[in-house]
Parts: C-alpha cells; structure tokens; sequence
C-alpha cells in the first residue's frame, strides 16, 4: 500500500518518514515554510536512538492526477483543520475510475473524537486510529519523536466498530515500521479514553508547570461524567497505561526534553488556532446535550481562544484569570 500523509506535522511526519524509511512508499503534504524545507532538504526525523532523513515527495494538495488504488489517505492535521482536508482529498481520482471518498481507506490519526463523523459524510471507508505518540514539530523541516523503544502505539480499526483486511493490512505496515499498532474492534472507545486524557492539554498549555492539580482533576471528572451520562463507553487510565506499558516510554532527545503537548506547541508557535474546541469542546457539548455541568472544560476553551487571540505564550495565562473563568 502507499501512504499520504495529510499534514506532515510532528505525529504526520514521524508516520511517514518510518514507514518511508521502512519501505513503502510516501507522499507528504503540508504547506508553507514546512514545505519548502522538506522539498529542499527532506524530512529529519530525530529520535532517542537515531536520526533518519526522509527525502519523500511532498504537495500541497492533490494536482488532479489519478490516485493508485491502493493508496491509504492519512490525516495528521488538527481537527480544526479536518473539514478543509477532507473536502480538498474527497473528490481526487483514483485510478480506474470513482473518487478518493468512494474507493480510498482514510485513516484518522487525530486527537479528539468528531473526525470520523465528519469524515463519514464524504469518505466511506473510515479507520480510526487512537495515537499516543509523543513528539514535536521543532522546526521547518524537521519533527522530534520521544517513544522508546516504539515511537508510539497506535490502534486502529473501522468507524463507526469492527476492524477489517484493511485495518490488518496498515497495522501489519505500522508495525514494520516500528510501531506499537493493536488493531481493535472497538478503537472508538480507545479514542475516547485517549479523549479524557487529552482534557489537560489546553490546562498545560495555559499554566504550564503551575497548573493547580484541583482543576486537572476537574477537567477529567467532568468528561467521565458527561461520557458517563451520553452512555459513551470509553477505556480507564489503567487499562490504557497497562496496554502500553513500557512499550512506547518518554525519553529525552539529544538530551532534550519535550516542551509540552500538542495544544502548548500550537500557542508556541502562535499557530493562529488550537485544537481545545474539539477536545474540551466536545465534553462541553455532550455535557450541554445531556444535562452534565462542565464549567472547567469551558473555560478551558474561552481561555485556550484568548491565549491564541492575544498572543499569550504558552504557560503565560494567569491562573486567577482561568479560575474567574471557571466561576
Ligand atoms: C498524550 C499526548 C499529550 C502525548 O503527547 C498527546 O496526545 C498530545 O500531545 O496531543
């Protein structure tokens, strides 16, 4: 099979630089400066136990020309970013005839949980994947990835349940590629569980450090309550740590550790916009759909859109502002 990987950020870039560098076949997209650099001088992946260049193909966006069939389309982009993704790919040719959406796999390896129904209403063949990977766009050109001895470990399987050939196919070239790849039946449960620990990424990068434990605890108590009260059934944070083990443990690249999650990398590098409102947002919404109070994942959100309005650094928000915000 041949991979696009839509959005080759620090989670797009590492995928397809180890699946490239393990034989398959890859193609980048990602825009601006980040393009130009992986046009010009590939894309460096840097890990705990090496340093690989990918010199990979890389577009903006699909040129007309008809897709292999046995090309897998791979979002990486932040879910603000899905609906535009997924409109541009939908429509691409494929060779022998119909459109990306009606013959091509789309694999969803995304934070949150409102990609797959987005992506549903265009593409009919839709693969989740729960992604634990942590790693870092550090610059143009070139994404850090702190897994060891796996870079990271990503389940998968078919939207809206069950797995199927596919999902055992791009598990088997997940795999050779190094990582952790379970294929599940139930890989939605997995994201939503994955969800909930999310809830603390637009905490960490408001406060950083001084992030008061009584409001992480909060954050997650509200979207176990309002998972609980839509009947949405979702992994604990022991079966998810007991799967992973140390399979996929942090470790410190070059001597570097990680400056933050994904939500604190975008407010770093004053990305214009932050992914909260599809994390904190959807336990707002399933909380408002079903009755369940979620005053601190709200203010998680109103708090998240300022810092990126108004440029606050990432660590920079003030705490007593935040906990106004909560009321
Ligand atoms: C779990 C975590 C924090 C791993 O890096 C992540 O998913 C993210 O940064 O979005």
């Amino acid at each position: 099979m041949r991979y696009v990987i839509i959005g080759a950020g620090a989670v797009g870039g590492t995928i397809g630089v180890l699946l490239a560098d393990s034989g398959r076949d890859v193609t980048l997209v990602a825009r601006g400066a980040h393009l130009d650099a992986v046009r010009e001088r590939g894309l460096t992946l840097r890990t705990p136990e090496r340093t690989v260049t990918g010199r990979l193909p890389a577009v903006a966006g699909p040129d007309g020309a008809p897709l292999p069939a046995d090309t897998v389309l791979v979002l990486t982009v932040k879910s603000q970013d899905t609906q535009a993704a997924l409109t541009a790919w939908a429509d691409a040719p494929v060779e022998g005839g119909g459109t990306a959406a009606e013959r091509l796999p789309v694999l969803l390896a995304q934070n949150g949980v409102a990609n797959e129904p987005a992506a549903l209403r265009l593409f009919a063949r839709v693969h989740p994947v729960c992604v634990w990977l942590p790693a870092t766009h550090l610059e143009p050109g070139v994404v850090v990835a702190n897994g060891h001895p796996h870079p990271g470990m990503l389940h998968l399987g078919r939207y809206p349940s069950g797995a199927d050939d596919t999902s055992r196919a791009i598990a088997a070239d997940l795999t050779a590629a190094g990582f952790v790849a379970p294929v599940r039946g139930d890989v939605m449960r997995w994201k939503y569980g994955k969800l909930l620990v999310n809830l603390g990424n637009g905490l960490q990068a408001l406060l950083g450090r001084d992030m008061p434990e009584s409001l992480s605890t909060r954050v997650r108590a509200e979207g176990e309550a309002a998972l609980a009260a839509a009947g949405i059934p979702h992994t604990s944070r022991d079966e998810e740590a007991a799967e992973r083990g140390d399979l996929v443990a942090y470790r410190p690249v070059d001597g570097e550790d990680r400056a933050g999650g994904s939500t604190w990398q975008s407010l770093a590098r004053g990305a214009g916009s932050a992914e909260t409102d599809h994390i904190n947002g959807e336990i707002v919404l399933l909380g408002r759909l079903h009755g369940v109070p979620t005053p601190v994942n709200a203010a998680v959100q109103v708090a998240v859109r300022r810092a990126v309005r108004e440029r606050i650094p990432a660590g920079g928000f003030p705490v007593a502002e935040l906990e106004k915000l909560v009321g």
